[in-house]
């Protein structure tokens, strides 16, 4: 500990340092005499250097520094007044009467009696005087100035004092372990040490001790080894107190084995008080858990369930698809639809009508899993009753737009009336092949435009995308288009997950790629040519996750040799 004050060299000087002088008694806790030799040392040095230092033109500052360490006291007075070595002064004549003696002597005199050691240095080119007084403990000084041993009676303590061994730790050292065997304690004299003990080999600090604090006691009285470990958190100075020495002043002091007893107790209670507190937080803490635990269950069941509804609603969903697909003479009919989670928005359908045509149906529900796929529940219901039933229409037969026509038109009007609020579309491509003449009507109500595609896979036409999706206009009118497919040729229909398949960079499958597997694979059937393209979607997204749903619906007429 160190501090240093700098003040001008006149007499408010002196208030001024005697008030530093409280200051560091109390911060540092010094014993009484090292504050009165401190004091003795500013009464009379610091007076002399403002009384007789300095004529009065050249008054400078008075530097005072202080360091206490290790029971150490050092104090250091420097000035630039008329040099004044106080150990030449001659020793007061302490038997001449009062009013003959020399003044200021009689100070200095018991500065030079009380401390242990004073130097003082004059540097001639500087012209700066320098002198340091210090003074060490005695290690009865350092018992008496611990409130500890107020009451042991001094000639006790005198007797034991000069048996006592100091012992020094550094910061980190370990006085001894948990476990040990003990036959001292200690009285903390300066630094702090940590009381240790381990929970699960994790270290638990109980306490920190400080000076005038008694550690290790325990073994002593109950001769039971070590109950926790000590060891210095700081340069600290201990003394130890064998067994005897311990009983001794026990013996001579009611009010140390009161003191004793009372810090043993207090250890006691909170102990007890930690412990319940403990308790009380592992308490809480598994109830915390155990609600968490029931929570969790309870979500985990509620999870299983829906994981089992949604997959009766998968399977639902699968039936809803055609099992066997038509595959009239000369033609081949193939379809895949895969769901990006356990129920889609995606379907494909097809119809066989009485006639001998068959419908042919790529739709996409707006939207994901349970909400997408009750409303593709609900369009693709409607989409083959209103087929079937515009077939039988007596003016059908022959007129396919007008069939078309009235098939989309009544579902779109029934689900924007019916359904308007839930603000649900389907894109749908809906087409009518005639095999027996390879005529296609079609409509698009904002679906992928499919494609045409020739006998070397080159794609010939992208059919017209047409106008809006389905359930968002009530009396939208659809138009009808035309077109032949070839023998050879190919008629590709399938939903956005297919181009907009994404790869783990954010890449997307897109058209070109599709197209290039579709000329690659020219000469596959259709059922080969199905597997081939989700084969290459899923090779191009390498693993990422499947955002949205795909189905592929492919319709091969065959060459003329094969038909
Ligand atoms: N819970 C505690 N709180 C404070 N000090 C303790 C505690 N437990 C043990 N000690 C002190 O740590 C010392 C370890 O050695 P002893 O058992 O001899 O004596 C012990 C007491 O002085």
């Amino acid at each position: 500990m160190q501090r240093h004050i700098s003040v001008f060299a006149d007499w408010n000087a002196i208030p001024t340092l005697l008030a530093f002088s409280d200051e560091l008694e109390a911060d540092w806790r010094m014993p009484a005499d090292y504050g009165y030799l401190l004091r003795m040392v500013i009464e009379e040095v610091a007076t002399n250097i403002v009384k007789y230092g300095y004529h009065d033109h050249n008054r400078d500052q008075i530097h005072l520094s202080c360091t206490y360490d290790q029971g150490v006291l050092t104090i250091t007075i420097r000035d630039r007044g008329q040099p004044f070595d106080p150990l030449t002064a001659p020793p007061p004549d302490l038997h001449a009467a009062a009013d003959q003696r020399a003044l200021g002597g009689l100070g200095i005199f018991f500065v030079r009696e009380y401390a242990d050691t004073l130097t003082y240095h004059h540097d001639p080119d500087s012209g700066w005087n320098e002198l340091t007084v210090t003074k060490t403990m005695t290690m009865l000084d350092r018992l008496r100035s611990l409130p500890l041993f107020q009451a042991v009676p001094e000639a006790v303590l005198s007797a034991l004092a000069p048996r006592l061994a100091e012992c020094r730790l550094a910061p980190g050292e370990v006085l001894f372990h948990q476990g040990d065997t003990g036959h001292e304690c200690y009285v903390v004299l300066s630094g702090a040490v940590e009381v240790i003990t381990f929970v699960n080999g994790a270290e638990l600090r109980l306490e920190v001790f400080h000076s005038g604090q008694i550690i290790g006691e325990m073994s002593l009285i109950d001769h039971s080894p070590r109950s926790a470990t000590v060891r210095a958190i700081e340069p600290s100075r201990l003394v130890a107190l064998n067994e005897q020495v311990f009983a001794t002043l026990i013996g001579s002091s009611p009010a140390l084995a009161m003191h004793m007893l009372r810090s043993i107790v207090s250890r006691v209670r909170n102990t007890n008080q930690r412990m319940i507190h403990d308790l009380e937080r592992k308490n809480a803490e598994l109830l915390t858990a155990y609600q968490q635990l029931q929570a969790a269950q309870a979500e985990l069941i509620r999870y299983n369930r829906l994981e089992e509804e949604l997959d009766v609603a998968r399977r639902i969903q699968q039936s809803f698809l055609p099992r066997v697909l038509p595959q009239p003479p000369g033609w081949r009919i193939a379809a895949f639809s895969r769901g990006a989670q356990a129920v889609g928005g995606d379907f494909f359908d097809t119809i066989p009508l009485p006639d001998g045509r068959i419908g042919l149906i790529v739709a996409d529900a707006c939207g994901k899993s349970v909400t997408a796929a009750l409303f593709v529940a609900l369009s693709r219901s409607l989409l083959r009753a209103t087929s079937q039933a515009a077939a039988n229409l007596p003016h059908s037969t022959d007129n396919g737009a007008a069939l078309l026509q009235h098939t989309i038109g009544l579902t779109n009007d029934y689900i924007c009336r019916e359904h308007g609020e839930a603000n649900m579309f389907v894109t749908l491509f809906y087409g009518l092949l005639d095999p027996t003449t390879g005529r296609l009507l079609y409509a698009n109500a904002g679906h992928n435009p499919p494609l045409r595609v020739n006998h070397d896979g080159t794609v010939v036409e992208e059919l017209s995308e047409g106008v809006l999706p389905i359930g968002i206009v009530v009396g939208q009118t659809y138009e009808v288009r035309e077109l032949y497919i070839a023998h050879g040729e190919k008629l590709v229909a399938f939903s956005d997950g297919i181009t907009e398949a994404m790869n783990s960079s954010g890449e997307l499958f897109g058209d070109e790629r599709l197209h290039h597997v579709l000329q690659a694979h020219a000469t596959q059937t259709a059922n080969d040519l199905v597997i081939t393209v989700v084969a290459a979607v899923d090779a191009f997204a390498a693993g990422a996750p499947q955002a949205d749903d795909i189905t592929l619906l492919v319709v091969e007429r065959l060459p003329t040799e094969q038909a």
